[in-house]
């Protein structure tokens, strides 16, 4: 079944063109190794590709963009397909909506764009567990990224459903998808596992069939391990040829080998030709390929936002360029991180990924052209034709507020809405996994089986607190702990009170992790000497619950002085002028999630930073004075004033001037001392 012709071509031309474009059966898209080259329907070819995350982008802007991609000069479109987005648990599989992949697909081809999927199984790409569904770790001796029977089977099965889905798109069936990568960067993995990799190559001839190209990508340092005979050897890397002045910030930057290597590998002049003789070991040859030029970064909350200046990406691209490679440049939109998705790396400590994706990316967050953007189609304008006329100029936005929100109670008070099927009891704390939740929260719940008549300290052995615990007792807030962090938290409580831990899963690690990324309460906590028993743990469905508001609304209290802990907040509004893309602004709040009209925008943080607004698309509001409805989850403290705002602007580079981040050592023993940073 070839995919429906794209629907802007009028059905009388169909014909006629059917007639000039070359038949599926003499679509083709090979390695001509004898020139160095990719042959697209025999003729020399050379992509110029840019990597868009549909998973982060609402459906209802995918062609926005794509047109952006386009009109850039781009010919082609390269993106990862999630997992976890689209089997959510074993055997349930999700095409709808923003998972609809085919409908990408087919908006790509209506933008001219050819296609390079990477399907995985693993991805990375700072999503929640690398891509990888979390399901798998309720068999929690599981082998990720191995040839663990129990892992190969799940694989099996998502791949026997997901890739049939496009084989119909690929480029020799009529379709625009032109390659396929396996696996992602698995050389950077521990396991260097090829009876893996074998397998995985396997499967995939065995569903795709044997005409479409398969490839891998690798840092320079992991092409030992992430190559494997029969599958097409790429590899990745981004401007790094620092010069003087050359404005590259990292944040604090990274610790791991990897980066240092890299850094060192393309510290010096002509470290691009040194990366190619290297991929030149893997793939004698065949046309050059770096399949991800980072024309930005990621941020991590709490560390300063990352850029890279348009020299160093514009230098890099034109020299690939000049060399006859194939690029594809990440990200070139990076989107957002909505819900929980968000993924970790651990560098020395867990490093959540912020909710913008925004990656200093040619097209910014909110869909616009940015002087990157041009920058980078001047370059390409040299080597190909790219379509003639203007760039969207950057879409209209809108300020609102402030908006003074009402408490609508502590998270405790609805506690029978959020797990309607009541508590699971077990001795000892059990962790998300065990008890089937994925994503956000989970309650634990005990009581103190003796008197505390003065502060005694409440903590988690070996900080196996994973990730955030907001601890109150009798519903009082009496602080938080967090993974990899050293601070003290001490309770008082009369015999039987309620000793509550609100647990937050901050998004599993992406990258880097040398074990399973089990969330909750990994070990039971102690107070004082005494290790604390008997659990009752309240898997929480806080997004079901927004969604049906009216309970936030009956529940409505009166404000007390100065709530502290996990509480909703909420309130409505109209957009009576004209609306637009906005950023919601939260001054003086501490930390917690947000929903827009039922819709989970993301995290928040603005205690910690660098981002202090959150993307809000404006697909997302009901215009002409129809009421909006916005809810807060604050998980710590709340301004005095409950006030928001719409910005027309984001702010995603200011940390505030009092920023505590405790020492990073995971030493509980030693009285910490806040470390004050001055931020921007
Ligand atoms: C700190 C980044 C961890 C390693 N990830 C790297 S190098 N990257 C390669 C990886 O393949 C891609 O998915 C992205 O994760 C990208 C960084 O944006």
């Amino acid at each position: 079944m070839a995919p429906k012709k794209p629907r802007c071509l009028p059905s009388l031309l169909l014909p006629l063109l059917t007639l000039l474009l070359p038949q599926a059966d003499t679509r083709s898209f090979v390695v001509d190794r004898d020139h160095d080259r990719f042959l697209l329907d025999g003729v020399p070819f050379r992509y110029v590709s840019g990597s868009l995350h549909y998973f982060r982008v609402p459906r209802v802007l995918w062609a926005d963009r794509l047109f952006k991609m386009r009109m850039s000069g781009l010919n082609t479109v390269q993106f990862y397909v999630p997992w976890n987005y689209h089997e959510p648990e074993p055997g349930v599989y999700n095409f709808h909506g923003s998972r609809d992949l085919i409908a990408f697909l087919n908006e790509a081809a209506i933008a001219n764009l050819l296609v390079i999927l990477r399907p995985g199984p693993y991805i990375c790409a700072e999503w929640e567990m690398g891509g990888l569904p979390a399901w798998l770790l309720r068999k929690p001796k599981i082998h990720l990224r191995t040839s663990d029977p129990d892992f190969l089977a799940a694989v099996d099965s998502w791949f026997k459903v997901l890739l049939p889905k496009i084989y119909p798109w690929l480029y020799h069936n009529g379709g625009n998808i032109i390659s396929i990568q396996v696996e992602n960067e698995y050389g950077s993995y521990r396991a260097c596992d090829f009876s893996y990799m074998r397998h995985l190559a396997g499967l995939f001839r065995a569903l795709l069939g044997d005409k479409i190209l398969l490839f891998t990508t690798d840092g320079p340092e992991g092409l030992k391990c992430g190559s494997l005979q029969g599958l097409y050897t790429t590899v990745d890397f981004g401007p790094g040829l620092l010069s003087k002045g050359e404005e590259w910030s990292w944040g604090t930057g990274p610790s791991s080998m990897m980066f240092i290597f890299h850094l060192c590998l393309l510290s010096a002049a002509d470290n691009m030709t040194k990366i190619f003789a290297r991929l030149r070991k893997y793939e004698p040859h065949g046309p050059l390929v770096n399949s991800e030029y980072y024309t930005g970064w990621l941020d991590y909350w709490g560390q300063n936002h990352s850029t890279r200046s348009i020299p160093s990406v514009t230098k890099g691209l034109e020299k690939m360029l000049k060399l006859g490679a194939s690029v594809n440049m990440y990200m070139f939109h990076g989107g957002t991180n909505f819900g929980y998705w968000n993924g970790a790396d651990e560098k020395g400590r867990f490093l959540p990924i912020t909710t913008s994706y925004d990656y200093d990316a040619p097209i910014s967050e909110a869909g616009d052209p940015t002087p990157k953007l041009f920058a980078l189609r001047d370059v390409i304008s040299k080597f190909q034709e790219i379509p003639l006329g203007p760039l969207p100029p950057p879409s209209p936005k809108m300020m609102l507020g402030p908006l003074t929100l009402h408490l609508d109670g502590d998270l405790l008070d609805f506690l029978n809405f959020l797990c309607p099927q009541g508590p699971i009891h077990s001795i000892l704390p059990m962790t998300f996994e065990a008890v089937k939740q994925d994503h956000g929260f989970m309650l634990y719940r005990t009581f103190l089986s003796y008197t505390v008549s003065k502060p005694t300290r409440f903590w988690v052995p070996n900080n196996r607190v994973h990730d955030r615990a907001y601890v109150m007792v009798d519903g009082v807030f009496h602080g938080v702990l967090e993974r990899n962090m050293k601070h003290k938290l001490f309770v008082m409580g009369q015999v039987g009170a309620k000793l509550d831990v609100l647990l937050e899963s901050m998004g599993r690690l992406s990258f880097g992790s040398n074990s399973s990324d089990f969330k909750g309460l990994l070990e039971p906590p102690v107070l004082g000497q005494t290790v604390l028993t008997e659990w009752l743990m309240f898997p929480l469905k806080v997004d079901k619950l927004v969604k049906w508001w009216f309970p936030l609304q009956l529940l409505k209290k009166s404000r007390p002085q100065n709530p502290s802990g996990p509480t909703f907040y909420s309130t409505t509004f109209p957009i009576l002028g004209s609306s637009g893309d906005t950023f919601l602004y939260l001054p003086g709040w501490t930390k917690g999630q947000v929903w827009i009209n039922g819709f989970n925008l993301g995290r928040y943080w603005t205690k910690r930073g660098p981002q202090q607004t959150l993307y809000v698309p404006r697909p997302l509001l009901y215009p002409r004075g129809a009421l909006n409805k916005i809810t807060l989850l604050e998980l710590e403290n709340a301004p005095p004033q409950p006030q928001i705002q719409f910005l027309d602007r984001p702010i995603l580079n200011s940390t505030l001037h009092r920023t505590y981040i405790y020492s990073l050592t995971a030493d509980v023993q030693s009285t910490p001392e806040p470390m004050e940073l001055s931020g921007h």
